[in-house]
């Protein structure tokens, strides 16, 4: 598990526990449906973590289906299912996570704080005590690699933390996670808990730490490098730090301090950084939710110099004003110019640079969108490419849009012509409406039936120029569900029909899961 470096110093691993696909998926607008996940998982597995977890398997039959599908597809990390300390919980986890064989790992977890005990789990501390017990030997009958969370740690009374962690090793967890739950710590306060753990809890070398840090005052990266200092040996982290509420630890974020400063922090990861990138944009592309630009290691911003000053340091040498290369987490220098003289090859490899990997229908529709937009632009961007690949590899598409046509300005009333395809007929629809946007939008209802509301509308420009992409996210809902929606083009009226159709699009999918036809 060490690692000698040169100078002869001990470097201890800190595994690298992915929860993207469990804790991120769990946020607002970033639910996937199982080929997503999957797309996400295949990166995760390049990115080399250790553990996956895959999903909360009892949460839906989607969910369930989705860690199934993972852990019968991937081939190298650890699948972990997430389950509260329940019988049926912990059945449901291990039918999903089996399939990864020895590589399965259960997780299992409950509250341990005298708030959650007693507002909503309304246990005595000594049943839940018992339960975590039970849920760990439950567990432990299906495999050995169980891991165990004390929901809410940080909040919890030290000693009755102890007994729990000591109680659930004993029983058999061989990783004991120490969640701060709602972001409520300090790096000193959390280095002191995780010290107290190790010095009072008998049996804990048996186990190794985990902890799990929730950003709610943006210190859950600080907190988890304080909680390895302390001795952690797994982190459990989101690619570009979604997760509830203001997210979890950033994986990027962590990996790159621990590979950064190496000089001063003797521990590595396993991490292919190179792929930190890819793996951030295979998931806004994905989930529509695009990070701010001067997010630290994959924000657009993060390796741009624009000042005169910094420019002059860069020309002279990067050192002045980089703490790492570019290449480090993934952004190719040298990269090739892709233009509309390229050809499939140089479109293939870079999209495989960007993470996407796709099927060869797929490339082909993407191709076609990369060659007219060529036409259309000079030099055609990651960002293109990205946006060009959100928009091809949609889910099953009921409705499909054909044809726009608006005329507006200053003295006319909008007016928006739509021809689609629904169930293989091809449908006309025209519109007037309060602007070029209202008037498509409502001539893509009229064709649809749909009373879906548009809850939010963000339109921003991919690259720069006249003749970048626009590119729109919409927020939209059946009252049921709440999906996010992206359409991109050089003209922003026809974005925005493209948006709205791939939002209801995913809220067809979705009530047809809903339905159990999926
Ligand atoms: C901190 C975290 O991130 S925890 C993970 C959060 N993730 C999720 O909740 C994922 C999605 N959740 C779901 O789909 C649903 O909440 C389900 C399927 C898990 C449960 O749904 P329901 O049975 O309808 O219960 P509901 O969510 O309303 O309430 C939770 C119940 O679990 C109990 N519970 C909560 N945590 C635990 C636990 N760790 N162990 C045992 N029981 C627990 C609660 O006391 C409550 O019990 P009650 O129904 O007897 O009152
Ligand atoms: C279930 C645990 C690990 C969790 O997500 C939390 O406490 O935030």
């Amino acid at each position: 598990m060490a690692q000698e470096t040169k100078n002869g110093a001990e470097r201890r691993l800190i595994r690298i526990f992915d929860t993207t696909l469990r804790d991120g998926e769990q946020s607002p607008g970033n639910s996937m449906n199982m080929e997503e996940k999957l797309r996400v998982a295949r990166q995760l597995e390049k990115l080399n973590v250790d553990i996956i977890e895959a999903g909360f398997p009892i949460a839906s039959v989607g969910d369930f289906e989705a860690v199934k599908r993972i852990a019968q597809t991937l081939t190298k990390p650890q699948i972990a299912g997430l389950c509260r300390s329940s019988d049926k919980d912990i059945d449901r986890a291990w039918e999903a996570v089996q399939y990864a064989g020895e590589r399965a790992r259960i997780h299992t977890f409950i509250a341990t704080s005298d708030i959650h005990m007693k507002y909503k789990l309304q246990m005595e501390p000594a049943k839940v005590l018992a339960t975590a017990v039970k849920a760990v030997k439950y567990a432990k009958g299906y495999t050995s690699n169980v891991e165990f969370s004390c929901e809410d740690a940080v909040r919890t009374r030290l000693p009755f933390l102890a007994e729990v962690v000591e109680a659930t090793i004993d029983a058999g967890a061989t990783t004991v996670n120490i969640p701060d739950t709602v972001g409520y710590t300090t790096p000193s306060e959390f280095y002191n808990i995780i010290r107290y753990l190790k010095e009072n809890v008998s049996n804990i070398e048996k186990a190794v730490i985990s902890v799990h840090c929730h950003n709610d005052l943006g210190l859950s990266v600080a907190n988890s490098l304080a909680a390895i200092q302390a001795g952690a040996g797994q982190v459990e982290c989101t690619i570009n730090g979604i997760g509830e509420r203001a997210g979890n630890c950033s994986l990027e974020e962590l990996v790159m301090v621990l590979r950064t400063r190496h000089d001063i922090l003797p521990y590595y990861t396993n991490v292919a950084t190179e792929q930190l990138t890819s793996s951030s944009r295979l998931l806004s592309t994905i989930t529509g939710i695009m990070v701010q630009p001067n997010k630290a290691i994959v924000g657009a911003n993060a390796f741009a110099h624009e000042s005169g000053i910094h420019q002059h340091g860069m020309m002279m040498d990067s050192s002045t004003y980089e703490i790492m290369t570019p290449e480090s987490v993934g952004l190719a220098a040298g990269a090739l110019v892709l233009g509309k003289h390229s050809g499939r090859h140089a479109f293939k490899k870079r999209l495989q640079e960007l993470g996407h990997e796709l099927d060869d229908e797929m490339l082909n529709r993407a191709f076609v969108r990369f060659k007219a937009l060529a036409d259309l632009k000079k030099e055609v961007f990651d960002e293109d490419l990205d946006a060009i690949v959100a928009d091809e590899s949609r889910e099953e598409e009921m409705y499909k849009l054909v044809l726009l046509n608006v005329s507006c300005g200053s003295l006319s009333v909008a007016t928006a012509t739509v021809k689609m395809e629904i169930n293989g007929q091809l449908l006309r629809a025209a519109e007037l409406g309060d602007g070029p946007v209202d008037a498509t939008l409502k001539a893509i209802r009229k064709l649809t039936k749909s009373k879906a509301k548009l809850e939010q509308f963000n339109v921003g420009s991919i690259t720069g120029g006249t003749d970048a992409q626009g590119e729109v996210t919409m927020r939209v809902s059946d009252g049921n569900h709440l999906v996010v929606g992206k359409g991109s083009s050089t003209d922003i009226i026809e974005a925005s029909a493209k948006a709205f159709v791939h939002a209801l699009n995913r809220l067809h999918y979705r009530q047809k899961k809903m339905n159990g036809g999926v």
